[in-house]
C-alpha cells in the first residue's frame, strides 16, 4: 500500500476527501474540449487549491487527452492524479500508461448498475456488469494500488442490486466506492438513506471509502452531497464553479465553504485552501469559456456585494449582520457596496468619507435627494457620480450669479435643433428659445439671448466618465473674452445639460471677474467663492 492510500484509509472520520473532476466531468461538458496547455494550466491552479485527488481526463478517449493526462501526471505535484476508464481492458491499460509518471495515482473505473442503463445502454444483466466490474478492478489493481470503482447511476439502482455490486467491487480490490447520482435525480433524504443502507448491509464496507458524485439537474447536487456526508460518505466528487454534464456537478467551492462555515453542524474539515477559491474560479471560467452567473454562491460577482440600504447600513455597523463568510476567506479583498436608489444615507455618508469629503462639506439630506434623483435616472451610481454631484454642488453655490433652472431641446434628423433655456439670476428668472445646427448650439444661442453676453467658444470637448450606458458626460470648454481664456466644465447624465452647465460655469467666472474688477476699483474686498475643479486660464 502506498503512503497516500494509507493517508486516505487512515483519514480521520472528520476529514472529507475532496476529489476534483473539473478536468474530466467538467471538461467533457464544454462546447469545445480544452487544449493540453489549457488543461495543464488549470491542473496547476486546481492543485494550488490543495484538493486531495484530481481526475484529469479519460485517457482512452483521444490521443490528446491521453497526452494531457500524461503531461499532468508528469508535472503536477500535490494531489493524487486520477484517470477515468470504462470497465474495458484497453481503457484501463491506457489509463495506467497515462498515469505512469504520477507521484501518486488512481485508476477510476466504472460501470452502470441501474436497470435503465443496464437494459438500454449496456444491454447486459447486473450479473454481467458485476463480472466486468470485478475483472476491471482486478486488472487496474495490477497497475495501481489505488483503484476507485463507480456504480454509474447508483441513485436509480435498487438498493439490493447496489449492495450486491459494492460488496463484489470491494472484494475485488476497490479502495474507494463511488455512488453517483448520474442524472441529478435523487433528494437529500433518499441519498442519505442509500448511504446508510450500504453502510449497514455490506459486510466489507469499512474496507473502502464511500464517495459521492452528484449532478445538479434538480439543483440538489450540493445538498445531496452534504446529506451523504452526514450519513457517513467521506469523499465528495466536485468541480470548480460546478461545471459538468448538463446542469453541472456539485460545486467544489460550495462544499468547501459549507464544511468551513458550518463546522458547528458537520464537525468536518477539508484540505482546501479557501483563499485560492475565487482566483481558481476566474481561471476556470475564463479558460473554459463558461462565465459564472453573478448570483452564484461563493464565486459570483454578487456573492459579496450588498445593494440595499438596510443591508449596507448593517454591514457598515457589523459585517456579520449580512455576511456569513469573510470575503478574505475565499480570496476577495473586500465586500462591495453597490449604490442604487435602494441605498440609504448611511452608505452614502460612508462612501463620501472614503472619497475624502468631510461631513461639514455637504448637507447629507440634501445630497441624498440629489443622489436619489441621479440613481433613479441612471440605475447604478458610481464613485465618480458622487464626485460629480459634489462638484456640481460646488459650481452651483447660491452665490453663483447664473443658475440653470430649465432646459428643453429637440432634435430631428435633417432639421435644425431648438432649445428653450431658463436661467435664474439672483431673484430673477428669464427664459429664451433659439435654434441651431445642433442641440448644443441652440442651447448656447438661447443662453446668449438671456445674458446678452455672446462668448467666443474656442474649444469644446466631450468625454465620458465611467463605462457603458451608465457613463456620465463631462463637457470642458474654453472661451475667449477680452483677450483672456476661461475654462468651464459641466457634468450631467445628459450631454446637452453638461454642455449648458459648462457654458454657465464660464459665465459665472466672467461675472465673478467683473465683480472683482469693480471691487478693485472701489477698493472693496469681494466675498470668497470656491470654484474647485475649474481652472481659470489667463
Ligand atoms: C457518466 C459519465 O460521465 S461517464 C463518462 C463519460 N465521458 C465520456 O464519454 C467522454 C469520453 N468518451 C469517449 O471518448 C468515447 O465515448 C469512448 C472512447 C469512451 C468510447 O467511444 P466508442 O467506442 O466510439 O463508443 P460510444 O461512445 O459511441 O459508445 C459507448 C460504448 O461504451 C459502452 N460503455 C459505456 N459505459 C461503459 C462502461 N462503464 N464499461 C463498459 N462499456 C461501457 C456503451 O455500452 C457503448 O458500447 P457499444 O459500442 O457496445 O454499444
Ligand atoms: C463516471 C461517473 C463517476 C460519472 O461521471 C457519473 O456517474 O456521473
Amino acid at each position: 500500500m502506498d503512503t497516500h492510500t494509507e493517508k486516505l484509509e487512515g483519514t480521520p472520520q472528520d476529514r472529507v476527501i475532496i476529489f476534483d473532476t473539473t478536468l474530466r466531468d467538467g471538461e467533457q461538458a464544454l462546447r469545445a474540449s480544452l487544449s493540453r496547455r489549457a488543461k495543464l494550466e488549470l491542473a496547476h491552479a486546481i492543485a494550488r487549491l490543495n484538493v486531495d485527488v484530481m481526475e484529469v481526463g479519460f485517457p482512452v478517449s483521444s490521443p490528446e487527452d491521453f497526452m494531457s493526462v500524461q503531461e499532468i501526471a508528469n508535472q503536477v505535484r500535490g494531489p493524487r492524479i486520477c484517470g477515468l476508464a470504462r470497465a474495458v481492458e484497453n481503457d484501463i491499460i491506457q489509463c495506467a500508461n497515462a498515469l505512469k509518471s504520477a507521484e501518486q495515482s488512481r485508476i477510476h473505473t466504472f460501470i452502470a448498475t441501474s436497470p435503465i442503463h443496464l437494459k438500454h445502454k449496456l444491454r447486459m444483466s447486473l450479473e454481467q456488469a458485476k463480472t466486468s466490474a470485478i475483472g476491471s478492478i482486478k486488472l487496474a489493481r495490477q497497475y495501481c494500488d489505488d483503484v476507485e470503482f463507480s456504480c454509474e447511476d447508483a441513485a436509480r439502482t435498487p438498493i439490493d442490486d447496489l449492495c450486491f455490486m459494492v460488496d463484489a467491487a470491494i472484494e475485488a480490490g476497490a479502495r474507494t466506492i463511488n455512488l453517483p447520482d448520474t442524472v441529478g435525480y435523487t433528494t437529500p433524504q433518499e441519498y442519505a438513506f442509500m448511504i446508510e443502507q450500504l453502510r449497514n448491509r455490506v459486510p466489507n464496507i469499512n474496507k473502502a471509502i464511500l464517495s459521492v458524485h452528484c449532478h445538479n439537474d434538480l439543483g440538489l447536487a450540493v445538498a445531496n452531497s452534504m446529506a451523504a456526508i452526514q450519513a457517513g460518505a467521506r469523499q465528495i466528487e466536485c468541480t470548480v464553479n460546478g461545471i459538468g454534464e448538463r446542469a453541472g456537478n456539485c460545486s467544489l467551492e460550495e462544499v468547501a465553504m459549507i464544511i468551513n462555515t458550518r463546522k458547528d453542524l458537520y464537525n468536518l474539515s477539508s484540505g482546501i485552501k479557501t483563499q485560492e477559491i475565487v482566483r481558481t474560479s476566474h481561471q476556470v471560467a475564463q479558460i473554459c469559456n463558461m462565465p459564472v452567473q453573478a448570483n452564484k454562491a461563493i464565486v459570483g460577482d454578487n456573492a459579496f456585494a450588498h445593494s440595499s440600504g438596510i443591508h449596507q447600513d448593517g454591514v457598515l455597523k457589523a459585517e456579520n449582520t449580512y455576511e456569513i463568510i469573510k470575503p478574505s476567506q475565499v480570496g476577495i479583498k473586500a465586500n462591495e457596496l453597490n449604490l442604487t436608489s435602494r441605498s440609504g444615507r448611511h452608505v452614502i455618508a460612508h462612501r463620501l468619507t472614503t472619497l475624502g469629503y468631510s461631513e461639514q462639506e455637504y448637507d447629507l439630506d440634501q445630497f441624498y435627494q440629489q443622489f436619489l434623483n441621479l440613481a433613479d435616472k441612471k440605475g447604478a451610481v458610481y464613485d465618480y457620480d458622487l464626485e460629480a454631484l459634489m462638484y456640481n454642488n460646488l459650481l452651483e453655490q447660491a452665490d453663483d450669479h447664473y443658475q440653470l433652472s430649465f432646459l428643453n431641446t429637440t432634435t430631428t434628423t435633417n432639421q435644425v435643433s431648438s432649445a428653450t433655456v431658463a436661467l435664474r439670476m439672483g431673484d430673477q428668472s428669464t427664459s429664451e428659445a433659439a435654434t441651431g445646427n445642433g442641440p448644443v448650439e441652440a442651447t448656447y444661442k438661447a443662453i446668449n439671448r438671456i445674458t446678452n453676453t455672446p462668448l467666443n467658444l474656442v474649444q469644446y470637448q466631450l468625454s465620458a466618465k465611467g463605462e457603458g450606458e451608465s457613463a456620465i458626460g463631462q463637457v470642458d470648454i474654453v472661451v475667449e473674452s477680452a483677450g483672456q481664456r476661461y475654462h468651464g466644465a459641466g457634468l450631467a447624465t445628459d450631454i446637452v445639460e453638461a454642455s449648458a452647465k459648462a457654458y454657465i460655469n464660464v459665465l459665472n467666472l466672467l461675472h465673478r471677474a467683473e465683480q472683482i474688477e469693480q471691487a478693485k476699483q472701489q477698493n472693496v474686498k469681494p466675498t470668497q467663492t470656491s470654484h474647485q475643479g475649474v481652472s481659470h486660464e489667463a
